[in-house]
């Protein structure tokens, strides 16, 4: 059992059976790269990284800038094959891409020639499905994102929080089992942002998948998580703090942040990621 709100311990010894139960299991993962600065030396981004992720839960992964949070989601991807280490997706080894997760990045990925619609559909339509089917399909996810009617609409004709709504749209369409979330909302303002993350908080209560988000805003993590890992700095950046969050459901990401818990939760996890945060910014600085 975990502690809430704590490091737990024993989730740090039983990873074992954590990963038979889980929709995304990454076990001892290290990942080691060229180094960027100069060729001949590597860098070892991630080392020696367990995380269990159960279906239906919602994890947040927060760090430092530049630690490995999107090197960890590139992982359970299947995008980036790390250099030791097993990831497993309910229970089967991964060797490629992760075809039981949906992703979304902080980058814009939407086709600028399709339609909203169009965009949408384009993994549908890739995976075969029948036109007429994916376009249903398709509407039904532009309602449900909030944006019934702006089908027609392309990419250049709509707002920043339109275009991640539809990039939402074009995830969840395909029913994955796991969500993948690289910082989706960080390009937006605040309003829209926590609009956004509401949504998807509706959307993931609803169907309950399994997902992992990475972001470096801790009130973002706490407000929207059953649990929260925290990261040291690098280099071998590993987890160094787990916490269960146990707020109410159905949260609203602005108003659970007056919840004494939160304050509670949020001074006993920034406790650790201070110090990291400040290491992280030390490195940035001497890099540059
Ligand atoms: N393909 C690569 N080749 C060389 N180094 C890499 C590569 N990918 C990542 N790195 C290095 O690994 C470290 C972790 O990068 P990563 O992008 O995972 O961090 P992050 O925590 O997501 O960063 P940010 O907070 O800025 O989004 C960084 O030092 C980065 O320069």
């Amino acid at each position: 059992m975990q502690r809430t709100g704590t490091v737990s311990q024993e989730a740090a010894q039983q990873p074992g059976q954590q990963a038979a139960h889980a929709a995304l299991s990454l076990d001892n993962i290290t990942c080691t790269f060229v180094s960027r600065e100069n060729r001949a030396q590597r860098y070892t981004a991630m080392a020696d990284t367990t995380l269990n992720i159960a279906p239906g839960e919602f994890v947040s992964v927060v760090g430092p800038t530049g630690c490995g949070k999107s090197t960890l989601l590139n992982v359970g991807a299947g995008l980036l094959q790390p250099s030791s280490g097993t990831v497993r997706v309910f229970g089967e080894e991964l060797t490629g891409l992760n075809r039981r997760a949906g992703y979304m990045f902080q980058a814009e990925c939407l086709l600028p020639w399709r339609s909203a619609l169009q965009n949408v559909v384009a993994g549908l339509q890739f995976r075969g499905m029948p036109e007429g089917e994916a376009n249903r399909l398709g509407e039904e996810w532009l309602a449900r994102v909030g944006l019934k009617g702006f089908g027609d609409r392309y990419p250049h004709q709509l707002s920043g929080g339109m275009r991640k709504r539809v990039a939402l749209a074009q995830t969840l369409v395909l029913d994955p089992d796991i969500i993948l979330m690289d910082e989706p909302f960080s390009a937006l303002d605040i309003q829209t942002r926590q609009l956004m993350e509401n949504e998807v908080l509706d959307l993931w209560s609803a169907k309950k998948k399994a997902v992992l988000f990475i972001t470096h805003d801790l009130d973002e993590a706490i407000a929207m998580s059953d649990r929260v890992v925290v990261l040291s700095a690098g280099p071998g950046t590993h987890p160094i703090g787990e916490f269960v969050i146990d707020l109410p459901r159905p949260r609203d990401v602005a108003e659970i942040r007056a919840h004494p818990r939160f304050v509670e939760l949020h001074a006993q996890i920034w406790d650790v990621l201070r110090e990291e945060v400040l290491k992280g910014y030390q490195q940035t600085k001497q890099r540059a």
